[in-house]
């Protein structure tokens, strides 16, 4: 039996960092998912092992039955209604069990995302013997919710394979979970994203879950329906960066200026609010559009200012805020930040040739640029053989 899974990326156009320690932000969805397909094996099959093959960085793992069961003892007890956290102790004794794969150095960031599997492929399925195939058409590492659409498109098509949700694959196509389940695929996403993220706050994998855009606090989400077209041109640094190691900087900041980096988030807060109340107005004519998109560059140019108080900047991104400014388009970072992508407005009246320009000379700097669909669907799921 086959499934498979598909979950987007994001953008965050306000408040990251900030929302981890309880202030407002606003995402969406973005046009680039993460794919996995699960086959279980079938008697015939003959085939005793858990595979996991990550296209996207080129390594394959591959695991009997017998070393899962183990690695994860309690896996035969595994209740997918219920979500559970990973303890530390189990985290250290799967990252030395992944000694034996010799993950290059290169790639060893990795390691967390094939812990986080092996945790929800056993808390969800128990040991039985799969073909697991990740993929992705997001930059991994680099602040569009790599990490988020790997637990939600996993949480997904392991769940579509459990007793615990209730999907109608008689449909054609990507089904979606109805709201139960995209609660539960939700939960066991963030579990997911625990071992990755250290300390997530939770966005990146509701915004995956449910699409569109959302403004989210305190692990509360709003759904926002947006009343402006919003283009925004992401450009990736290609800097790497670790999201886990900027939460916990942030953290320490906080620790050492609780007072100074309070204030900070709440000025985060009340730009977030803004931002969301801007763009679900109505505007009519085009002096209020040009209005609206005024005082969206001057929040997002604000967010990047508290961003570079938390120490989350870096000279890459200054590069990219400086090239954009050149003609006069502004710009902030976006997820962790410390590298990773960049966002910049594009005003609906701004001509081609102007755009044409600022990639081009981005490009030159050695970054690369995109401009995706902001919003759309969030986890969908099908039966392979169907289109
Ligand atoms: N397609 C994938 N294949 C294998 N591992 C993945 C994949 N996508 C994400 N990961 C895991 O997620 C990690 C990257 O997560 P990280 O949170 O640092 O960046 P991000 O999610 O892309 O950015 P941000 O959290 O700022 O939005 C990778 O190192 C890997 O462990
Ligand atoms: C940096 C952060 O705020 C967003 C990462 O996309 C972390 C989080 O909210 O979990
Ligand atoms: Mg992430």
């Amino acid at each position: 039996m086959e499934v498979r899974a598909r979950a987007p990326g994001k953008i965050i156009l306000a408040g990251e960092h900030a929302v981890v320690h309880g202030s407002a932000a606003v995402a969406a969805s973005i046009g680039l998912y993460t794919s996995v397909s699960v086959r279980l094996s079938s008697p015939n099959d003959n085939d005793d092992t858990l595979t996991l093959h990550l296209m996207d960085v080129d390594l394959e793992f591959s695991w009997p039955i017998g070393r899962i069961k183990e690695m994860l003892p309690d896996s035969v007890n595994n209740d997918a209604s219920s979500p559970a956290t990973c303890c530390e102790e189990t985290t250290k004794f799967i990252l030395t069990a992944l000694k034996d794969f010799k993950i290059p150095d290169a790639k060893i960031g990795i390691a967390s995302g094939v812990i986080a599997f092996l945790w929800l492929y056993t808390s969800i399925l128990g040991n039985k013997a799969a073909k697991v195939i990740v993929s992705s058409e997001l930059p991994l590492g680099a602040g569009l919710g790599s990490s988020a659409a790997f637990c939600v498109s996993l949480s997904g098509a392991l769940l579509a394979l459990s007793d615990s949700v209730q999907v109608d694959f008689d449909q054609e196509g990507w089904v979606s979970f109805g709201e139960k389940d995209q609660q539960l695929a939700n939960r066991w996403a963030f579990e997911g994203e625990k071992i990755i993220h250290g300390k997530p706050s939770g966005i990146d994998n509701t915004v995956s879950i449910f699409g569109n855009m959302i403004k989210f606090k305190s692990g509360v989400l709003t759904c926002i329906k947006s009343n402006m077209t919003l283009k925004m041109l992401i450009t990736n640094t290609k800097v790497g960066r670790n999201t886990k190691a900027l939460v916990a900087g942030v953290s320490e900041r906080k620790n050492r200026h609780p007072d100074a980096m309070t204030s900070v988030f709440t000025a985060v807060e009340f730009i977030s609010n803004e931002f969301a109340s801007i763009i679900q107005s109505t505007s009519c004519s085009d002096d209020e559009v040009v209005e609206k998109e005024h005082r969206i560059r001057e929040l997002m140019e604000m967010n990047q200012g508290l961003l570079q108080c938390m120490g989350v900047s870096h000279a890459s991104i200054e590069t990219v805020l400086q090239t954009t400014c050149k003609y006069q388009l502004t710009s902030k970072l976006t997820g962790a930040g410390g590298g990773g992508c960049v966002l910049t407005l594009l005003p609906a009246l701004l001509s081609a040739t102007v755009i044409d320009k600022v990639i081009r000379e981005l490009e030159q700097c050695g970054f690369q640029c995109l401009i995706a669909e902001i919003g759309g669907n969030g986890l969908e799921c099908r039966f392979d053989g169907r289109s």
